[in-house]
């Protein structure tokens, strides 16, 4: 007798109990189609608020919204049997209070069907992580470089070069790492910083920009891709460059629907032959 054994999805617990084991492969991942290519292989997908930038061209993660947020959340999780998927708290969606944050992760968790929620915030939002971790939500944390933050950063740029910049940093991540969080992705920042934090904190850190010294990487997947071009970070490595192929592919489609060369027969519906 055989019955059918479906393999589960990896829990946030799983996703923690790999530090020290072996590093967490992670990417996002904002549709359905993309998502089922990278489960097999991820540990974690992220559906990121970057998003904003990479899929409707705003200039920075500000302006993205909750229903952004779910629709592509819904998306992913159609794709997925293996990986773990965390969804992205938009800009003002947290920074209230705990029970604005609660009441908003929770939505993210009923809408989606998420694993858990990340949010960017040092030692001011240990709380907020506490309260929600305590009441049932799995919260990733995000330090060190904060897109959120643009407006008041003034930019994106790597940290922990002044003494005074690395102490904070370090701070954050050590509040982060005992606030309840199940991991934390580290943004930007040089790597004896990742290395200390990454020795310190209890939960796996997820670096982008943060060195092979975290206990796991994550990338934006059109940037790693090559889909992604408008700019290119130090931090990312093209694994593929599908930009000048799909150009080159409309390019050649262009061509042929001018010279009427594209639809060919086999594309084209005809009248089933008729007995004489
Ligand atoms: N497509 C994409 N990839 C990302 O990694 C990403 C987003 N979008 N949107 C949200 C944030 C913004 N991020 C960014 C954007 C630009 C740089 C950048 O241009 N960095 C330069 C300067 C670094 C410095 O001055 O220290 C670099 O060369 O890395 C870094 C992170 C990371 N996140
Ligand atoms: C790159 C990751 C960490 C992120 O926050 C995003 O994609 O929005
Ligand atoms: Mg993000």
């Amino acid at each position: 007798m055989s019955m059918a054994v479906r393999k589960k999805r990896l829990t946030t617990a799983d996703i923690t109990a790999l530090k020290g084991v072996r590093p967490v492969v992670s990417l996002t991942a904002y549709t359905t189609p993309i998502a089922k290519l990278l489960d097999p292989h991820c540990d974690l997908l992220l559906v990121g608020d970057s998003l904003g930038m990479v899929l409707y061209g705003l200039p920075n993660t500000i302006p993205v919204t909750m229903e952004m947020m779910i629709a592509h959340g819904q998306a992913v999780m159609r794709g997925v049997e293996n990986a773990c998927v965390i969804v992205d708290m938009p800009f003002g969606s947290y920074q209230e209070g705990p029970e604005q944050a609660f009441r908003n992760a929770a939505r993210l968790m009923k809408e989606t069907g998420c694993d858990g929620v990340k949010l960017e915030g040092g030692a001011e939002m240990a709380e907020t992580i506490s309260f929600l971790t305590l009441r049932g939500i799995p919260v990733m944390g995000h330090v060190g470089l904060m897109p959120q933050q643009v407006n008041a950063s003034g930019g994106y740029r790597s940290l922990g070069r002044t003494t005074a910049e690395a102490e904070k940093i370090k701070r954050d991540a050590l509040a982060v790492g005992h606030s309840g969080a199940f991991s934390m992705v580290v943004e930007g920042t040089i790597e004896p910083l990742a290395r200390e934090i990454s020795d310190d904190c209890p939960i796996p850190t997820i670096g982008i920009g943060a060195s092979p010294a975290c206990d796991g990487q994550v990338l934006v997947v059109d940037d790693m891709l090559g889909v992604f071009t408008d700019f290119k970070p130090r931090f990312v490595k093209h694994f593929a460059s599908l930009a000048p192929v799909i150009s080159r592919a409309v390019e050649d489609y262009a061509a042929e629907v001018k010279a009427r060369s594209f639809p060919g027969p086999e594309h084209t519906f005809q009248m089933k032959k008729q007995p004489l």
